[in-house]
């Protein structure tokens, strides 16, 4: 296990090295997730590219950090991770708040950018009655009172059976991250607001999204698209939030494809 101190934060990460000629990939993962999201995705892509894994504050095995804690505090906490790694310049793929916290790196350290996968996220998600309510909820009975609902923006009907042991492990992950971690990153998402940065986006960029995301709906992630210059948009089918998880296989080809055509000079992986 790896761990770095950042920003007066203990964050845990990890770094799988493949060839140093190929774009480095960052993936920064999604609320009430760890790095472990991103499993069945990473075994694809191990050896292909370099990859940089990492929860940020307030989950997985990191610290919570001073509160309240804010969009831009976790894309610090991001640069000042590629800094200590000497990653000059990396494909940042964010699901959800990760794809905020993506946005919010662009905007405070493009030089950081070669290129944007933005995975089921927009420029802003939720609207701040819903995140108050969700922030109300949890801090007067638990994450444990909200996982079912939840679970049905993640996974579809066919994922939550309730035999599938990987369902039960999700919600798991879910009820296990810290209250306080958690409300912190709710609160963070309530006050973030990226139309604007999405607009002055120059890099390579591909916004996807699970056909059924009850978080961040396809038409939601559509009109983000729309707003950052020359975005692609790709739908996954049977998969809601996560598709990392659901549908890894199909998730995988469309990073494999999106990094291929925009990596001049380079006819395969
Ligand atoms: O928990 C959800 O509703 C899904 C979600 C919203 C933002 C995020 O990162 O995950």
């Amino acid at each position: 296990m790896q761990f770095a101190r950042i920003n007066d934060v203990t964050i845990h990460y990890q770094v799988i090295g493949a060839p140093a000629d190929r774009p480095v990939i960052v993936f920064t993962n999604s609320l009430g997730t760890d790095f472990r999201i991103w499993r069945d995705v990473v075994v694809r892509l191990a050896g292909e590219f370099p990859i940089v894994l990492y929860d940020k504050r307030g989950h997985g095995l990191s610290d919570v950090g001073q509160l309240p804690s804010s969009i831009a505090d976790h894309a610090t906490d991001l640069a000042g991770l590629l800094d200590l790694l000497s990653v000059k310049k990396a494909v940042i793929c964010g699901l959800s708040v990760g794809g905020l916290i993506a946005q919010s790196l662009y905007q405070r350290r493009p030089d950081l950018v070669s290129a944007l996968i933005l995975c089921d996220t927009a420029h802003k998600i939720g609207t701040a009655e819903s995140w108050n309510a969700r922030i109300a909820a949890v801090e007067k009975n638990g994450i444990g009172s909200i996982v079912d609902a939840i679970m049905e923006r993640w996974f579809t009907p066919a994922f939550r059976r309730p035999e599938n042991t990987a369902y039960s492990g999700y919600c798991n992950m879910l009820t296990r991250q810290p209250v306080e971690g958690y409300v912190a990153a709710c609160a963070a998402i309530r006050d973030a607001d990226f139309t604007e940065t999405a607009k002055t986006i120059t890099v390579p960029t591909i916004c996807v999204v699970g056909d059924q995301d009850g978080s961040t709906p396809p038409d939601l992630v559509l009109s983000t698209a729309k707003l950052i210059p020359d975005a692609r948009y790709e739908v996954i089918p049977n998969c809601a939030h996560i598709p990392c998880v659901e549908q890894p296989e199909a998730l995988t080809a469309v990073i494999r494809a999106f990094l291929t055509s925009i990596t001049p000079g380079e006819n395969s992986p």
